[in-house]
């Protein structure tokens, strides 16, 4: 992220303020989140961490001292900013949680760390629920969220929905996936089948799902918006897959769907050079449904959503079924031709580079 002089000064002024917001919120952000505030909390205040690491069996403070020391040499006026950002995405995604349809407690479903799952009114909605890391999916993510829609398949709701919470929709799939496991990293990615699990979900899911697109939508959460039945945005959301620069390739089905719903010229430029999308652009080239101010987003989406998740149930499944029912067979096939190219993508050195640059922060993509 490049600070200009005058956004630091901002963010200085914002830095107070978020200290003061902090307080106030009203739901514990876990222990995740607390750290890594705590973290940035201190490189701002003292710069990097140089006090002597904590005995192992002092867990606390040594999950405090990691937390820091992970920071390395982030200039303080980095870390303020990333502080405010990180304060502003809880107090949004807290206010986000009142409005109707929003993750309430009512209805919620137990069992997920990564996900907020609730059914109210007809509707399951599927919160992706790590906004300090833009949403990013990590292992465990993939398998809540598959775990979440064969609960939804299978429960009394009329419409399923995924969306985010805090200022993006999804970054895509997590780049520490490659990097939390140990050396065999890439190839133990390759071998474990998770992308074609993961993408078949959504093949065949058999009821109506609907994204509703909250802000910024990267990688594999764009590809997979082929295989929703509605995609509502915002228009703050933005959509690019920056599949060559991580040298990687295309997966979703969105090398056989996205020529197929915006022709060959825009998907080229979109799956191959990263073009991105305003959320007006993806409208314009059937990607996205509607797009709606970010003012009356939630509200307008929400109204909507509720008079949909009021129609016959049963119908409204069948005649899903029936329209995908047309492409099934084709979809599994290209998901496993798309998964094959990816494991061997993994597995090479242009793939293993961008994601050292990415952590090392030589490029943002
Ligand atoms: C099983 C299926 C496999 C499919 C395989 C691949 C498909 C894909 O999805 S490829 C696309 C992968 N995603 C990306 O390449 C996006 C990477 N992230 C970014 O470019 C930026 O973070 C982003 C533009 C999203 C946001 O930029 P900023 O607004 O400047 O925020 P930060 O970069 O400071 O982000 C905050 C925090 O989140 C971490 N983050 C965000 N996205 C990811 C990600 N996808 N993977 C890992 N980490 C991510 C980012 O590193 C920051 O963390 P800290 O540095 O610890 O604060």
């Amino acid at each position: 992220m490049h600070l200009t002089a005058a956004s630091m000064q901002v963010s200085q002024q914002d830095f107070e303020k978020a200290q003061e917001q902090l307080k106030l919120l009203k739901k514990d952000p876990g222990n995740e989140v607390k750290l890594k505030l705590y973290a940035l909390f201190k490189q701002a205040t003292e710069g990097p961490c140089n006090s002597p690491k904590p005995g192992m069996l002092d867990f606390v403070k040594k999950a405090k001292w990691d937390a820091w020391k992970s920071l390395g040499s982030l200039p303080q006026d980095n870390a303020k900013q990333k502080y405010t950002e990180l304060v502003s995405g809880l107090i949004s995604a807290e206010s986000s949680s009142q409005v109707p349809g929003a993750a309430a407690e009512e209805g919620r479903h137990d069992g997920y760390e990564n996900i907020i799952v609730n059914t109210q009114n007809n509707i399951t909605k599927i919160t992706l629920n790590r906004p300090e890391m833009k949403n990013a999916i990590s292992h465990e993510m993939y398998r809540e969220i598959m775990k979440a829609l064969e609960e939804a398949a299978k429960d009394d709701s009329t419409i399923v929905v995924i969306t985010g919470n805090g200022d993006y929709y999804c970054s895509g799939n997590d780049l520490k996936n490659f990097t939390n496991i140990p050396a065999d990293a890439m190839e133990k990615m390759a071998k474990e089948g998770e992308a074609l699990d993961f993408v078949a979900h959504f093949i065949d899911f058999p009821k109506p799902l609907i994204a509703v697109v909250n802000g910024p939508a990267v990688g594999i959460s764009v590809t997979l918006l082929g295989l929703f039945d509605l995609v509502y945005a915002s228009d703050m959301a933005t959509f690019h897959t920056p599949f060559s620069q991580l040298g990687q390739s295309p997966e979703g089905c969105s090398s056989y769907l996205f020529p197929k719903i915006m022709g060959a010229a825009k998907a080229n430029e979109i799956l191959l050079f990263n073009k991105k999308l305003t959320a007006a652009e993806a409208c314009a080239h059937g990607l996205v449904t509607e797009v709606f101010p970010n003012r009356t987003f939630q509200k307008e989406v929400w109204a909507r959503l509720k008079a949909y998740a009021s129609l016959p149930k049963n119908s409204l499944a069948i005649s899903k079924q029936l329209l995908r029912g047309v492409e099934k067979e084709k979809l599994h096939a290209v998901n496993s031709q798309e998964c094959e190219v990816l494991k061997e993508r993994w597995l090479s050195d242009e793939c293993l580079n961008a994601v050292v640059a990415f952590f090392q922060r030589k490029s943002k993509l």
